[in-house]
């Protein structure tokens, strides 16, 4: 009897719908795992089809070409090592998420995941059928059971497999990243480790998909809840590791453990990672946007340079009257130090002939709101007659701070197609500016050292809309409104409880009032990659109409 079992895995970067392209991935993979000598290879959840795949999982031409790729992937790789590769299938007339086992031209076994999560971004209980939990598949000299995704979550399924004769547990993923989240995930995974005293490989999947970043972050972990192995996060890794027999069952030789970063460094790549994948995956090569001397739109370019190249981001400065001179400079001095194309166009052309069009109309009113929103309009105007013409996607730059109030304008400064901050606060950005200024990583593709100018992160926020415009002239400091956004929209907290917590009543409830009232612009708003649990998008739905008032 063999007392040696080589498994290698695949924490690999599918394209959600490129089924042909996840199949030559597959295939990679596999003849990599069979040149190192490997019984069988592991792909993470639904690699076949990317992850994940919404209502398009339901179209019976996609379940289709899903199931030939599968049996042609098993006759391409029948001489070799096993391969386990995640992907929706049906049978018995329904639709599950499942793991299919491939070896000798076959399918040899099928896992129907069992848990479907149906919280957060996560909507699996209205597209598959939930199976009932699988037994253990006999891989080389062992008997493997395998949990998918969110069944390692709860004790029953690897507890039934544990009884049924697993010796190992492989855990396929697709877990997308939100900040700290290793942590939990560890702490699920010693879980079952305890519970059943078997060992565990936790297999994720890495690339951006939509609003979703899967940061990878694969482990093995032995019983007793030691680390055997740990991937990087983020990047992709093909890494085979040997278990061996012993008295008390299989073990994993210890393998290499690799640095995950802190959380400000995890929010920056997952921002890159989720720009670059959303461009590459789509099919652009660059970008353009609106470059004001701002913190919002510095910390994008800056994004935007390490994520595509500074040569590929294409930034505009339209100035109006309202501009200050140190705006100017401190846009110049941005794309100076990124490398990054600048022109400028400015807007009181277009904006004087507007008005006086406008004029018969507006005749008797005092300029209000309406003239401020005009030069952001003319702003999202200009920028998307440029994406039109050069191919280039416009990017957006509202933090969450912003986003959460409406403090942005609708078909302005909020035309574009992504936007990598959407999901980080305020007080966030500049925190994570100063962070890019201090550290340097090899997968950045910007310059090394102080890639945004000390003033343009120490000035006061300004939206220079009008003479002297301050943020903080209509919205509260930006610490405070902070700390109120995330008492009501992160932690659900009642608006008694922020005053109880000291801060000012009228303040809580006007804040609250903003977010309410501007659910509608949301619903508007670009896509960005999610960085927590509450992001402003599939974690929190909220209707737009609504009078409800928190009046405690
Ligand atoms: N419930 C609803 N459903 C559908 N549409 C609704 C609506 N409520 C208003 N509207 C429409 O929306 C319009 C109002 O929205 P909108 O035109 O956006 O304008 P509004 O929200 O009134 O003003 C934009 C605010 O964002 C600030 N801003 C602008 C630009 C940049 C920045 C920055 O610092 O980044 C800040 C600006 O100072 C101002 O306070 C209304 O005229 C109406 O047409
Ligand atoms: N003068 C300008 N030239 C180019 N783009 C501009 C200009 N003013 C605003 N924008 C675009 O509109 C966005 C919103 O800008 P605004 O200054 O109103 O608010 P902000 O949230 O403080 O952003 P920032 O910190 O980038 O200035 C900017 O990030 C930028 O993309
Ligand atoms: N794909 C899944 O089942 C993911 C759900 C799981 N709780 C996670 O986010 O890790």
């Amino acid at each position: 009897m063999t007392d040696r079992f080589r498994l290698t895995l695949g924490q690999l970067n599918p394209v959600l719908g490129d089924i042909a392209g996840n199949a030559a991935r597959a295939r990679n993979a596999w003849e990599q795992a069979r040149d190192a000598g490997a019984d069988m290879l592991a792909l993470p959840e639904m690699f076949l089809s990317g992850y994940q795949t919404q209502d398009l999982v339901w179209r019976p031409a996609f379940q289709a070409d899903l199931r030939a790729a599968l049996d042609k992937l098993a006759q391409d790789c029948a001489d070799g090592p096993l391969m386990g590769i995640g992907v929706p299938l049906v049978q018995d007339r329904a639709l599950y998420n499942c793991w299919a086992v491939l070896g000798g031209g076959a399918i040899r076994a099928t896992i129907r995941k069992h848990h479907l999560p149906n919280t957060s971004v996560f909507d699996e209980k209205r597209l598959f059928a939930s199976g009932d939990i699988s037994g253990p598949y006999v891989a080389g000299p062992l008997r493997i059971g395998t949990p998918i995704c969110e069944d390692a979550w709860f004790d029953d399924v690897a507890e039934a497999l544990a009884e049924s004769g697993a010796e190992l547990l492989l855990v396929p993923n697709g877990s997308p990243y939100a900040r700290d989240r290793y942590d939990t995930r560890l702490a699920h995974m010693v879980a079952r480790v305890t519970e059943t005293g078997l060992p565990l490989i936790y297999l994720n999947l890495v690339g951006g998909q939509d609003d979703q970043v899967f940061d990878g972050a694969s482990f093995v972990l032995n019983p007793g809840g030691k680390l055997a192995l740990q991937l990087p996060a983020h990047d992709e890794a093909i890494a085979t590791l040997d278990f061996t027999r012993t008295p008390d069952g299989w073990r994993a030789e210890p393998g290499p453990l690799a640095h995950l970063p802190d959380a400000l460094e995890q929010d920056y790549r997952t921002m890159v990672v989720g720009l670059r994948d959303y461009l590459g995956k789509s099919g652009f090569a660059k970008v353009v946007l609106g470059l004001s001397g701002g913190i919002d739109s510095a910390l994008v370019t800056t994004i935007a340079a390490d994520a595509i190249g500074a040569q590929n981001v294409h930034c505009i400065m339209l100035p109006s009257e309202y501009t200050s001179g140190h705006s100017l400079e401190d846009a110049a001095e941005l794309a100076r130090s990124l490398g990054a194309h600048l022109d400028e166009v400015g807007i009181e052309g277009p904006r004087a002939a507007l008005t006086a069009a406008l004029a018969p109309l507006f005749a008797g009113r005092d300029p209000d709101v309406t003239e401020e929103n005009l030069q952001s309009r003319l702003r999202g105007t200009i920028l998307m007659a440029v994406s039109n013409k050069t191919g280039a996607l416009l990017l957006t730059t509202g933090n969450k701070s912003e986003l959460a109030v409406g403090y942005a304008t609708i078909y302005g400064d909020m035309n574009g197609g992504y936007n990598p901050i959407k999901d980080m606060y305020k007080s966030r950005v500049f925190d994570t500016c100063r962070w890019r200024n201090a550290n340097f990583r090899d997968w950045m593709k910007g310059p090394e050292g102080q890639a945004i100018p000390a003033r343009i992160i120490d000035k006061p926020p300004s939206a220079e809309l009008r003479e002297d415009q301050r943020d903080d002239d209509s919205l509260p400091p930006y610490d405070v409104l902070d700390a109120i956004l995330e008492g009501l929209i992160d932690n659900d907290l009642p608006v008694a409880d922020l005053v109880a917590q000291g801060f000012d009543r009228d303040t809580v409830k006007r804040v609250e009032h903003l977010i309410y009232i501007s659910e509608w612009k949301r619903y508007q708003a670009a896509p960005g990659p999610r960085l927590g649990n509450r992001a402003l998008w599939l974690d929190r739905r909220y209707p737009m109409v609504n009078r409800w008032r928190d009046n405690s």
